[in-house]
């Protein structure tokens, strides 16, 4: 049996959780993916819990906690300035929809709970003692670097069928491959798909584009022929023809999506009814624009101060981001140097505002803000001074 001996913090803290369902009789442990992250070595950000409890007994061990799906059998536990799910080891059936379960059956053994997991990999417990329950060999699978589904892979798939975009997303995420019956029974089922909601398919998607082998996944992700169940849009067959062979990957969700969108060519006029396609969040949509606009300025020309100024930090920085994945040569690091040295960098770092027009005898309006613009362009390209006394003498000039 493995033993880990030396526990991340996230696992430390979250000890006297286990320990006190532990003292009340009941079993509990560490499940899934905080416990393969642990043994591949990755970052743990958070951990999932799995007892024999019952929902109702882990409620009346903890001082705080929240209902969270209490008929799924999770209740958020907050602890030491954090917050745990604990879910009753459970089975699920009645899975009428490819979706969730409509009914979970609480269980007594944790064996029965890992039973119903998606992947070996996933299906892992580990104790207060840094004991590893590994009953599907899932720890080999690891080593060796293969995503396969709990039991038989047509199951699984049948009662959540967003678990076939998972598989491929943890290629990606992972540099893992998928084991020969998995990938077959993704091939042969991936029509479930068409049943998930976007949110749902659109989530493990971004997770799938932004992990170090993204190209690799949408290969597989054409392969399977999973991508004819997502969203449609026009030219996505020669999206996923051209990202395999990318130069690098995305490592941000904005620069996925102009990534995308500028290998598609979509016209400007079609991105946002792309984004909204893909649920979308606007404040996404709208940065995306950004980048899309900033990358068409320098693909163009070199910009100019006042351009740079303009485009913002975060949109030079993604700009560059999806330039690099391109493999278009774009002075990238210099521009950033070049925003870093501009006498401002926000609107509001300016020395005066509109009120300040004001007192100088101009009205509210429309020529009011020309004139505030044409300030601000004269500051951020060092044509003028950044202070109250030389843009007064600088209006005083004017008239
Ligand atoms: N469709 C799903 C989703 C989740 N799980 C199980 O629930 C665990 C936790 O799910 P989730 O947090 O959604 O995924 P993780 O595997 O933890 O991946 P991530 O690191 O992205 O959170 C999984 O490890 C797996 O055991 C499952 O069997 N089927
Ligand atoms: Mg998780």
């Amino acid at each position: 049996m493995i033993k880990v001996d030396k526990l991340p913090d996230v696992f430390i803290k979250a000890m006297p959780v286990l320990q006190t369902l532990e003292d009340a009789g009941f079993e509990a442990y560490f499940v899934g993916g905080s416990v393969r992250d642990l043994l591949l070595d990755r970052h743990v950000h958070d951990v999932d819990i799995t007892t024999s409890a019952y929902p109702e007994e882990v409620k009346e061990l903890f001082a705080k906690s929240i209902d969270t799906g209490i008929r799924h059998g999770t209740v958020t536990v907050l602890y030491g300035g954090e917050s745990y799910e604990i879910t009753t080891f459970r089975t699920e059936s009645g899975y009428q929809d490819y979706r969730r379960p409509d009914h979970v059956t609480f269980v007594q053994n944790l064996d029965e709970d890992l039973k119903r997991r998606d992947f070996t990999i996933n299906a892992l417990a580990m104790d207060l003692h840094g004991q590893i329950v590994d009953l599907f060999n899932g720890v080999e699978d690891l080593k060796n670097h293969i995503i396969r589904a709990v039991g038989d892979p047509e199951k699984r798939f049948h009662e959540d069928a967003l678990r076939m975009m998972r598989a491929v997303r943890f290629t990606s995420q992972l540099k893992f491959n998928l084991e020969e019956k998995t990938e077959q029974a993704i091939k042969d089922n991936h029509e479930l798909l068409k049943k998930i909601s976007v949110e749902r398919i659109r989530e493990e998607f971004v997770k799938m584009g932004i992990g170090p082998h993204s190209r690799q996944a949408f290969q597989i992700f054409l392969d399977t022929q999973l991508s004819e169940d997502v969203p449609d849009f026009a030219g996505k067959k020669e999206l996923l023809q051209i990202y395999p062979q990318l130069q690098f990957s995305p490592t941000l969700e904005t620069s996925l999506w102009s990534l995308i969108i500028i290998l598609l060519k979509l016209p400007d006029e079609d991105i946002s009814k792309f984004m909204r396609d893909w649920k979308n969040s606007n404040a996404m949509t709208e940065q995306v624009e950004r980048i899309i606009k900033f990358f068409d300025l320098i693909s163009d020309h070199t910009p100019n101060d006042y351009e740079l100024f303009q485009a913002g930090e975060r949109t030079i920085i993604n700009t560059i981001d999806v330039a690099h994945i391109l493999g278009q040569p774009v002075a990238s690091e210099a521009l950033v140097d070049r925003y870093l040295a501009l006498p401002i960098k926000k609107p509001a770092e300016l020395a005066i505002d509109g009120r300040f027009l004001i007192k100088h005898g101009m009205r509210p309006g429309a020529e009011l803000g020309h004139t505030l613009n044409k300030i601000r362009e004269l500051v951020v390209s060092s044509r003028l001074e950044n202070s109250p006394d030389a843009i007064e003498k600088y209006l005083e000039d004017l008239d």
